[in-house]
């Protein structure tokens, strides 16, 4: 089987990219290159940061590979968390980035969200870029303990329950990574 490096350690992304990709392509992400840098994330926009990532290993390992920077924008607090969804609480600690955004929306009727993923695949030095984007709301209280991250209070639209209620399988099929994931690996076989 042709194998892909994801330039990520986020175990949760590559758990459904792995899922994703199964019987096509074998995932190796950072660690199983022997790559544990915290890869700097410098630029303003999921399209930058994607490609930072991808870029990274390209020069210090001489590999092809993609790698996915995504978020969550909430429209009623100008697209934050956006790229700095990771930190937004200022740790990596989903629980605090989560109250903090429901403190922020507190009140607010308009709770309209979405999810975004930038791939950027590096293949023979050209930089070629995948967008997923899956619009829905943000709900007043946490449901659900699937799915990592934001998923807790995410509600797809369409759908009458969170990305952390929902099994792994449907998420996959309807996320933001599920949508550029596609779009890559239509490209891919081309
Ligand atoms: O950069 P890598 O190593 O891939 O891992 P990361 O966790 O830092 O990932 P990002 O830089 O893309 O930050 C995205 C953050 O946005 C949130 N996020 C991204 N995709 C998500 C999803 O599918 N469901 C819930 N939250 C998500 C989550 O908090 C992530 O830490
Ligand atoms: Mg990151």
């Amino acid at each position: 089987m042709k194998k892909l490096v994801f330039a990520s350690n986020n175990q949760h992304k590559t758990e459904e990219i792995r899922a994703a990709l199964a019987g096509e392509y074998e995932v190796l992400n950072l660690q199983d290159i022997g790559c544990f840098a915290d890869i700097p994330e410098t630029a303003d926009t999921f399209e930058g940061n994607a490609s930072l990532k991808s870029s990274y290993v390209v020069a210090h390992f001489n590999l092809d590979c993609f790698a996915d920077d995504s978020g969550m924008e909430v429209e009623a607090l100008n697209n934050e968390p956006g790229v700095y969804s990771a930190r937004y609480s200022g740790s990596r600690d989903s629980a605090e980035n989560i109250r903090l955004v429901l403190k922020n929306l507190q009140g607010n009727n308009n709770r309209k969200a979405r999810f975004k993923t930038v791939i950027s695949l590096m293949q023979d030095g050209q930089n070629h870029i995948f967008e997923g984007v899956i619009e829905g709301t943000i709900r007043e209280e946490i449901a659900g303990s699937k799915g990592f991250g934001y998923d807790p209070i995410f509600q797809p639209d369409g759908y009458d329950v969170t990305f952390a209620e929902m099994d792994m399988a449907l998420k996959n099929t309807i996320s933001h990574r599920a949508i550029a994931l596609k779009k890559m690996i239509e490209f891919l076989k081309a």
